[in-house]
């Protein structure tokens, strides 16, 4: 098995080639490579061009180097890295000369952040973070995975353990000292008070896991209509490209197509779907069903039908928030009535109007809020535990303080356990500096 004491190596830039391919070494022996490849290690944090040498001691390359010195560095460890040319050779002879030096191997996977994390660095959430910032597309998801990163979130679930502990430390102090005169009566509604207080401010910040989830995941739109509508060439012109087949069969689509889109910086997901009709083929009937079943949990629904044709409206398909579209614009004249919107894929006339009107819809959903917001299920799963902590506790205010006091202490460490820094708190501590018990 792996080791904590590797020294872990790895490309960290993208996809070769590359105008420059970055080599980062973590460990202990991060520096004896360097000073094997580079002949010296630099200055810690001052990048320095250096001839980079195979064991032979022919070139591999000429790059810049940057050594950071434990535990000044990402990870907590020593680090070097080589800011190298982003050729493919290139990048292989760096790595299999780093393979071959002894206690050197390829990291896995999240290995340097794992490390910057168990060396204090960084905390869970924040690793999170780090994880949706590498992979937003969006300038919404980068904001989010930035609220994570940047400790704004794991800052709000440190503050929340912290008060539970001090309301416990106080509960408790009531306890030992219940006989005493110094303790005025009051303390115990106030810190209840401020149980009640962090006990709603969990459960609101819970309620945004949806919104949270759908920035991340994106919002889904699914298109729907009766065959021949023209939905696929619908996500075909939203997406200018021709990923749907379009015929004048009805029954074209029968597999879900998904395109990403990105409006005003949200992700939205696309879908086409096939046409809704009765049908005795079986294959058109799954991707009917199929095309039912999206639309029921899509956060909007794209109600596509033919202005050219005679047929009736389409029939009501589902429940969920739905924009009626007169499709195939271009075919007809005059009266257009009773759609929401009417385009033409051809033409591309009205797309724009839906883009704004998809827009519009994410704005009262999404925008104004803020990017504080529990994104993971991991992260929810425990803030829905420290709320029925919480509720128990308070549900045993009443009664002797230890009830109270030991859901309050799993509360604040179900909190403890999203950042992963379950507090190992002095409760002491907390009731010497917060209480003048000694007075
Ligand atoms: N070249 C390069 N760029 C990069 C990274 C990297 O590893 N290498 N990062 C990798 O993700 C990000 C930057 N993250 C970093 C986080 C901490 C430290 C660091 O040296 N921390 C020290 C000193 C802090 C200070 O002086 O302010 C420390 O925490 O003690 C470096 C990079 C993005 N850009
Ligand atoms: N004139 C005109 N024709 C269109 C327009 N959009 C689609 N069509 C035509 O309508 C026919 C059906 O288009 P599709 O996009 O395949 O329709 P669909 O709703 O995906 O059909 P199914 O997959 O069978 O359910 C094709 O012949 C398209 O070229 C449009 O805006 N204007
Ligand atoms: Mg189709």
């Amino acid at each position: 098995m792996s080791s904590d004491l590797d020294t872990i190596y790895a490309l960290s830039s993208g996809a070769l080639p590359a105008g420059v391919a970055v080599v980062r070494i973590s460990g202990p022996e991060a520096f004896a490579a360097c000073q094997a490849i580079a002949g010296a290690v630099p200055q810690p944090r001052r990048a320095r061009l250096m001839r980079l040498a195979d064991a032979e001691g022919g070139a591999i390359d000429t790059g810049l180097v940057l050594a950071f010195r434990a535990p000044a560095s990402f990870t907590g460890e020593d680090c070097v890295e080589f800011h190298l040319h982003g050729g493919r050779a290139v990048v292989r002879a760096m790595l299999d000369r780093l393979s071959a030096m002894p206690g050197m191997r390829h990291a896995e996977a999240g290995e340097f952040t794992r490390r910057a994390f168990e060396n204090g660095k960084l905390d869970l959430v924040e690793a999170e973070g780090l994880s949706d910032m590498i992979v937003a597309e969006t300038e919404m998801q980068r904001r989010l995975a930035m609220e994570q990163a940047g400790g704004a979130l794991s800052g709000l679930y440190e503050g929340w353990a912290r008060e539970l502990t001090h309301a416990r430390a106080m509960i408790e102090a009531e306890l030992d000292f219940s006989d005493e005169e110094d303790i005025p009566g009051s303390v115990s509604a106030t810190i209840w008070d401020g149980v009640a207080a962090t006990t709603e401010a969990i459960r609101s910040h819970l309620e945004g896991g949806q919104a949270a989830e759908i920035i991340r995941d994106g919002y889904q739109v699914v298109i729907a209509g009766p065959p021949n509508a023209g939905k696929s060439s619908l996500l075909n012109a939203l997406a200018r490209r021709d990923i749907a087949i379009v015929t004048d069969v009805a029954g074209t689509t029968r597999d879900i197509l998904e395109v990403q889109l990105d409006i005003g910086g949200y992700a939205v997901r696309l879908y086409d779907t096939a046409g809704l009709r009765e049908t005795e083929d079986v294959v058109e009937a799954e991707g009917v069903r199929r095309a039912r079943a999206l639309a029921e949990k899509a956060e909007l629904v794209l109600l596509l039908n033919d202005l050219s044709e005679q047929m009736s409206e389409a029939s009501e398909l589902t429940d969920r928030d739905c924009l009626r579209i007169g499709t195939k614009v271009d075919m007809v004249s005059g009266e257009t009535g009773g759609y929401d919107l009417v385009l033409s894929a051809k033409t591309g006339e009205g797309l724009d109007r839906l883009i704004a009107a998809i827009g519009d819809r994410l704005a009262v959903r999404l925008g104004g809020l803020s990017l504080s917001l529990p994104v993971r299920e991991r992260q929810r799963g425990y803030l829905r535990e420290a709320l029925t902590h919480l509720e128990a506790a308070l549900a045993a205010r009443t009664l002797s303080p230890e009830f109270p006091s030991e859901a309050l202490r799993a509360a604040a460490q179900s909190l403890g356990r999203i950042t992963g820094r379950v507090d190992v708190e002095d409760l002491l501590d907390v009731i010497f500096s917060s209480f003048c018990v000694g007075k």
